[in-house]
């Protein structure tokens, strides 16, 4: 694997760089981009620009721990990868790479609905805990095969993307007129459902009109319940931003929330994920864990989310970075590393477990509304 040494790939940010050399524009933009005026994607990294650490000294810190316990599945880091649609547009072998990658740094995948490789192809190659990702589709008979085909395969839990009722106008998308096309396919779902996704038209988004085509806007607290009697596999809601819909999700018995704005890809405006982390993590009051996504680029950022009350910490863009600069070998690579900027924190943090991490570790002056 390439990694410290080559002086090159020692950062997320390094393989960002390679990998946007490698990507064609349209693609790149897809990755890179948000909604609108991309104000929550920039808000997103800003966040953590302002947080400042309290490290504790003389702590022993000679033995760093980055471990972390999940639904009875424990981790070697708390770094996962997110669900992101498609990753085929970046390498050939797409999510099974990324399968590999992940595996191999130990870490949780959460496979997208949108994968462009089978579930049962990255489950095969798969040597770490993999999670399936829905949106709510007007076509529940869709969804209902493919909760089936995820206990099947062994997967671990279903995340339910909530933030989703229509896509957020990405204005890079529209004016590329992007769409996902070639060899390039959702191949988990009906190909009846994808039928619209598929047309180039300029000004438009194609993902976007098959969102506004198939995803279903009508659903409420109530249609959960639809969900858990599909399957016994814990129930994990993303795109959780404020105290209300926390204790909705524990009052509807969600296992697990993700606190997310999407990466800045759905409301522009909304708040920087990590700026409501503490608001959420209070409302749920240790009734079930909370994950965490939204610009965590350095082991810092993740170390300031963990202390903040979250448990893992999702990251979107970078292993696509990685995949896209390296394959599976730059998917490792950019969670392995990340994986070490956090261990090296925790230790001149003089917070050597994750368990022993708290909002002590965090200078509260530095988090929006802290006290
Ligand atoms: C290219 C791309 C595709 C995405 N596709 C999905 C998806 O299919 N389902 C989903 O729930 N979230 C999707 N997301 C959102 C990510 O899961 C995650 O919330 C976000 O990327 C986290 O922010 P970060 O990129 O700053 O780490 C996507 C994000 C990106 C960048
Ligand atoms: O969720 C997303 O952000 C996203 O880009 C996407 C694209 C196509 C299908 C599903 C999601």
């Amino acid at each position: 694997m390439t990694q410290l040494g080559s002086g090159q790939l020692l950062t997320a940010e390094d393989y960002r760089h390679l990998a946007r050399d490698l990507v064609a524009p349209d693609v790149w933009d897809f990755i890179e981009g948000g909604a609108e005026e991309e104000r929550t994607l920039a808000a997103n990294l800003r966040a953590f620009d302002r947080i400042r650490l309290r490290p504790r000294v003389l702590a022993d810190v000679s033995a760093v721990d980055t471990s972390v316990e999940l639904f009875g599945t424990r981790f070697a880091t708390p770094l996962g990868v997110a669900p992101t649609a498609y990753h085929r547009l970046v390498d050939s072998d797409g999510e099974v790479a990324t399968a590999r990658g992940a595996g191999a740094a130990g870490a949780l995948f959460v496979v997208g609905m949108f994968a462009s490789r089978t579930l049962e192809d990255i489950a095969e190659v798969s040597t770490s805990e993999l999670w399936l990702q829905l949106y709510w589709l007007r076509r529940r008979d869709v969804m209902a095969a493919l909760i089936r085909r995820a206990e099947q395969g062994g997967y671990g839990a279903l995340m339910l993307t909530v933030d989703v009722p229509r896509m957020g106008r990405r204005w890079r998308d529209m004016r590329n007129g992007f769409a996902v096309g070639g060899d390039v396919a959702a191949v988990n779902i009906d190909p009846a459902v994808m039928a619209s996704s598929h047309h180039r038209d300029a000004g438009r988004s194609a993902l976007a009109q098959h969102a506004a085509q198939q995803f279903d806007a009508t659903v409420t607290w109530a249609d959960l319940a639809w969900v858990r009697a599909q399957s016994r596999l814990p129930l994990v809601l993303k795109g959780i931003l404020t105290a209300e819909d926390a204790a909705l999700a524990v009052e509807h018995g969600a296992d697990a929330v993700v606190v997310s704005n999407h990466g800045g890809r759905q409301l522009d405006g909304a708040v920087a994920s990590l700026d409501v982390l503490a608001e959420v993590v209070d409302a749920i009051g240790g009734a079930c864990p909370v994950l965490f996504d939204g610009g965590v680029r350095r082991g810092a950022d993740a170390l300031a989310a963990l202390a903040l009350g979250a448990r893992m910490c999702l990251l979107g863009r970078p292993p696509l970075w990685g995949l896209a600069a390296r394959g599976a070998d730059g998917v490792e690579g950019v969670l392995r590393t990340t994986t070490e900027e956090l261990a090296h924190a925790m230790a001149l943090a003089g917070r050597p477990a994750l368990g022993a991490l708290d909002r002590s570790a965090v200078h509260m002056s530095t988090i929006a509304g802290g006290a």
